[in-house]
């Protein structure tokens, strides 16, 4: 059963459209993202989600509620991750924690909250005495702290480090096996790709396409390329003639093997008929970046 739906959204500026036409339903429990380039329409679509902001057309069911006329209720049921900088820097992370306890009828327990984001040793440090991996931590506290069924976060690991990144990965992870439906907004394809259940791709102000990551990858090729040096010299006619093979070009000492369906083992069982090692053998496939370049006609970052 659906837990958000969007039909037809849009919202304008004055003459800036900034939706123009999206749809697209979350289900109960998966983490759905909502990926798209700078200036996509991807804030505006979750805050009018969040009844934030009050959209001028098509409609929105969160809980089988309007944002706007189930304002109170979703509040209690919604947990929205705050943009950076929105505490003051002298407030103490318990003091927050339990400020935003306040607004919930059901809070989650502060201080078990905080040990699960691995923050329990910052509880009595200043917001602004933070960390960038830790204010982020903070923030998805926060947006968890009312015990919510659906946590919407925007921009999760933006300015975060690797590392701090792959940890908040597993952190969305844990919540989401605990039950919680996540929308996420993000511009990270790496992101988009390693935790979404589904992904919308929106580009100026509509969904380009809605698919799992491996949907979204699968529409634009289901070509291999392998790259190997041979150990010896090879006749690339064999190569040529596989079934499997498309196209076989020499670069330097590589090869580089274009093919489709079982080609690696069609590839590597010839190598060893002929007895030849593929040295630094490698292995390419579409990336979710290829499609994303194929739907919207440009990388993500650029
Ligand atoms: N408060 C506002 N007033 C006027 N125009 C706005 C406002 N907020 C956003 N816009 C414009 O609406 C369009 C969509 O912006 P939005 O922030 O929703 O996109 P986004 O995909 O979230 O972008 P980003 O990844 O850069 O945050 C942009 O052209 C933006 O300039």
């Amino acid at each position: 059963m659906p837990v958000i739906e969007v039909e037809h959204l849009h919202k304008s500026y004055g003459d800036t459209v900034a939706v123009d036409d999206v749809s697209f339903t979350v289900e109960r429990g998966e983490i759905f993202g909502i990926l798209g380039p700078n200036g996509a329409g991807k804030t505006t679509t979750v805050e009018c989600v969040e009844g934030l902001r009050k959209h001028d057309g098509g409609t929105i069911r969160v809980l089988g509620l309007d944002p706007h006329e189930g304002r109170t209720e979703l509040r209690q049921r919604v947990g929205v991750q705050l943009q950076e900088s929105e505490l003051p820097d002298k407030l103490k992370v318990r003091e927050a924690i339990e400020l935003y306890a306040s607004f919930y009828d059901n809070p989650a327990d502060g201080t078990k909250l905080l040990g699960e984001l691995g923050l329990a040793d910052k509880a009595n440090s200043a917001y602004g005495k933070l960390s960038g991996g830790q204010k982020q931590r903070l923030s998805i506290a926060l947006a968890l702290i009312g015990n919510p069924e659906i946590a919407v976060l925007d921009e999760l690991t933006t300015g975060l480090d690797p590392q701090a990144r792959r940890d908040t990965w597993e952190l969305i992870e844990q919540i989401r096996d605990r039950g919680v439906t996540i929308l996420l907004v993000t511009h990270f394809m790496e992101e988009a790709e390693r935790l979404c259940d589904r992904i919308a791709v929106i580009d100026s102000g509509r969904v380009v396409a809605l698919d799992t990551p491996a949907g979204l990858v699968s529409r634009v090729s289901t070509e291999q390329r392998i790259r190997f040096r041979p150990s010896t010299p090879i006749d690339e006619r064999l190569l040529e003639d596989l079934p499997e093979v498309t196209s076989v070009v020499r670069t330097g000492k590589s090869i580089v093997v274009t093919g489709s369906g079982n080609v690696l083992a069609a590839v590597t069982s010839l190598l060893a008929r002929q007895q030849v090692i593929a040295n630094d053998l490698r292995v390419e496939q579409a990336s979710l970046d290829d499609a994303f370049v194929t739907l919207i006609g440009h990388s993500i970052n650029s």
